[in-house]
């Protein structure tokens, strides 16, 4: 239109759209994932602002357009720029736009008199400005936020363990355990796997509580889940069924073997001692323990009634033994 010469508008208009077609192949690519910010938000800022201050001196009378332009551009930095970025940006854009006033003033244009030279560069400083401000309350809402998301991930899984698990020995509660017998049963029946079920009882645990007191009680219920979780394998599960009443499940163990476990269970429950403050010497403990395999055309319930009916007999036969059900014998 008369207000730019068009060698410098030809030449700019080519680096501009070289620059935009050199960002678009890099991140296309792939090749700008090597960097923390794959979008190249700084660079491409810092070269818009460039391209947006060559425009400020080749523009002529229309050089005003170009302020718009600049605050649209940082526009871009407030959401994708970290406060120190956008603190080198203003820096830059404040030195570029003083040289390019420097560079227009010496043009000795005929509509660029220090008064309207003035006004730029007070707009330009507005703009730079309010944009580095925004763009702090923009990175403190976002680490606010942050927080905040990072603080609601930590309490769902406080409460995801509470909803799972046994406060006292940490195990997996009776629900938890639930779901997690359903999940082995199915993937038993997918692989033909043998899927065993003990209970275990702690022999005559009320009068651990009665002599001793409830603290002392709860030490043998720790000490307890510790000494059965130490002795099976990692595969296997431990779940506080209630009381002082735990259920294990044995995956992937041939029935012969988990008798074996058991009694070896049985001997380590004999053996282990719990030290008690202000209760003379260590308590020991006994177990019961009822063993029973699941079949898969019976509902899990039948085996836990067919593990407790075993263990009952191990009760009612004297207790610290093991009893497994009829169709392990
Ligand atoms: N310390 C403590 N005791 C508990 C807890 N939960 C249940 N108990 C106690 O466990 C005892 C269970 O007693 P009973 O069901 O009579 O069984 P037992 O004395 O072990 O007798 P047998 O099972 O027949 O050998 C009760 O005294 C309950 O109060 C707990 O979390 N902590």
């Amino acid at each position: 239109a008369g207000l730019a010469s068009t060698s410098e508008v030809r030449v700019w208009t080519a680096c501009s759209v070289l620059g935009l077609i050199a960002v678009y192949a890099a991140i296309r690519s792939g090749w700008s994932r090597r960097f923390k910010d794959p979008a190249l938000t700084l660079a491409q800022i810092l070269y818009a602002v460039t391209c947006c201050v060559v425009a400020f001196v080749i523009a002529g009378p229309a050089r005003g357009v170009t302020l718009p332009i600049l605050a649209i551009i940082l526009m871009f930095g407030i959401f994708g720029l970290t406060t120190r970025q956008m603190l080198g940006v203003l820096v830059y854009s404040l030195v570029a736009f003083g040289v390019a006033s420097g560079v227009v003033a010496a043009r000795d244009e005929p509509d660029y008199p220090p008064v309207v030279a003035a006004a730029y560069v007070g707009m330009v400083v507005v703009v730079l400005l309010s944009s580095t401000f925004l763009t702090t309350r923009v990175q403190s809402t976002r680490e606010h936020l942050r927080r905040q998301k990072a603080e609601l991930a930590q309490a769902l899984e406080q409460i995801r363990q509470l909803a799972t698990h046994d406060d006292l020995t940490g195990l997996l509660n009776r629900r938890a355990m639930l779901d997690r017998m359903q999940l082995e049963q199915r993937r038993s029946l997918r692989s033909g796997s043998p899927l065993l079920i003990a209970q275990l009882d702690i022999d005559h645990f009320k009068a651990v509580n009665d002599t001793h007191g409830h603290a002392a009680g709860d030490l043998v219920l720790q000490s307890f889940a510790d000494t059965v979780r130490r002795n099976v394998r990692d595969t296997d599960v431990l779940a506080r069924w209630g009381g002082e009443e735990f259920v294990l499940l044995l995956c992937d163990t041939p029935a012969a073997d988990a008798v074996t476990l058991m009694e070896r269970l049985r001997q380590a429950v004999q053996a282990m001692q719990v030290p008690v403050p202000q209760s003379g010497g260590p308590i020991t403990v006994t177990v019961s323990i009822g063993l029973a395999r699941h079949t898969p055309a019976d509902p899990l319930a039948g085996t836990l009634e067919r593990a407790d009916r075993a263990l009952y007999a191990a009760k009612a036969g004297g207790r610290n033994r093991v009893v497994p059900a009829p169709c392990l014998r």
